[in-house]
């Protein structure tokens, strides 16, 4: 695979190595596991963009370049192949890691609770890993959180303070990424008018920004580097990466609306309730394997705080950013929004019965701030998490 940073159409970055074991006087409790479907078709939205490009005059593509499943609207959204396994591998490490505590929690299968979106991707992606987890069919069904009630995994739909604050967030980022345009768009333009042999006025970067995707869809969907892919090189991927960051940073991330950093709570209520419950008793401590979207992954992200042990997160990404600052940025979606993104809870207890726990980001420890190890106690995140654990969503998304 071509390693270009492809933001939120990036396919899963597998860990090429296990994670490190807990230590001996660390007993493994309970695991748990957010994360976004598997790699999928276009939304109806991209399709629109897509097809304009493949309409584009002037362009005379090279056979193959344009997929007509790529515009079929019967796809839209859908969770493609490549998806499912992308679910199967993150459910067979899974499986190794936590071999002896799984076997152990499918004698008694009221433990492994599967819940997702009502989207069919994110249904379709908790259904391939359960399929993995529990061969058997031991355990219950996958739960479906209708759209309507969805607090926790597609959240955004249900917080008006927060649709509401959308077009402000918008406006600002489009403010942010006209600078990053003024700055970079030429050098861009340049680049892909050379690659497709086209004068530079052709495209606009946000057109640009779209090839880019297609990049991502050709290589997530069909493992396919030969034609959109051939635009771009890791700087002209990482400049597009950057571009999406400004937007995404302050749409769902932590520099946009304040609610960025609440419209987690409600689901990190959920699983610190059943952390709660499994310290009390043990024997029944359930493990939730949770199914949604890349804003999910975000908001989690963002109420965590991740941006802060993944890179330097005191200054909004800016348009105006050097690309070299912005290297060290925390905030990247490339690592923190892939397709099949997911973030793993354990947890653990010592033998005084102390809580502990480790965050894993697509399989890979994190350590957080206030935290001297990845095995860290859970008190610094319950006191990180403060007054979200318990939080009252409906009050907070209030207008
Ligand atoms: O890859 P991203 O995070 O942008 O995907 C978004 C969807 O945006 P789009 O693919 O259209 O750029 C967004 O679809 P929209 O029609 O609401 O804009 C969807 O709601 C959001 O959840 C993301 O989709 P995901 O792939 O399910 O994470």
């Amino acid at each position: 695979m071509i390693h270009l940073s492809l933001s939120t159409k990036t396919p899963y970055p597998a860990p090429t190595a296990p994670v490190r074991q807990a230590p001996s006087h660390l007993e493994l409790v309970q695991v748990q596991l957010v994360s976004r479907h598997g790699t999928r078709y276009p939304t109806l939205g991209d399709m629109k963009h897509i097809k304009d490009i493949y309409e584009l005059s002037g362009l005379n593509l090279p056979h193959g370049w344009i997929k007509e499943e790529l515009v079929n609207p019967e796809n839209a959204g859908l969770l493609a192949q490549y998806g499912h396994s992308e679910m199967e591998g993150i459910a067979l490490r899974m499986m190794q890691r936590y071999s002896t505590f799984l076997t152990e929690r499918l004698l008694h299968p009221e433990t492994l609770r599967f819940v997702s979106s009502e989207f069919q991707r994110s249904y379709m992606s908790a259904r391939t890993f359960r399929d993995v987890v529990d061969p058997g069919n031991l355990t219950q069904p996958v739960t479906v959180v209708p759209l309507s009630d969805d607090v926790s995994l597609a959240m955004k739909f249900n917080c008006p303070l927060w649709l509401q604050d959308k077009p402000a967030a918008a406006h600002n980022s489009s403010l942010e990424v006209e600078v990053f345009d003024s700055i970079h768009g030429q050098r861009l333009r340049q680049s892909i008018g050379d690659r497709l042999d086209i004068d530079s006025s052709v495209l606009k970067v946000e057109g640009i920004a779209m090839l880019y995707s297609l990049c991502g869809y050709d290589l997530s969907l069909f493992a396919e580097t030969n034609s959109w892919c051939t635009l771009f090189d890791p700087d002209t991927a990482a400049l597009l990466e950057l571009r999406n960051d400004i937007k995404y940073s302050r749409i769902y991330g932590p520099y946009g609306a304040t609610t960025n950093k609440k419209m987690a709570c409600s689901l990190l209520t959920e699983v610190f309730a059943e952390m709660d419950q499994a310290l009390q008793n043990q024997s029944s401590a359930v493990s939730t394997f949770r199914f949604g979207h890349a804003e999910t992954i975000m908001f989690v992200s963002t109420l965590l705080g991740l941006e802060q042990a993944l890179g330097s997160y005191n200054s909004p990404i800016a348009g105006a950013m050097s690309p070299v600052v912005a290297l060290r940025r925390g905030f990247k979606t490339t690592a923190i929004a892939p397709f099949a993104s997911n973030l793993g809870i354990e947890l653990y207890k010592d033998q005084s019965a102390q809580p502990y726990f480790r965050l894993l980001l697509n399989e890979q420890a994190v350590r957080l701030p206030g935290c001297s190890d990845e095995f860290c106690s859970l008190n610094v995140l319950r006191t990180k998490l403060g007054d979200a654990i318990g939080c009252d969503f409906v009050g907070i998304c209030r207008v």
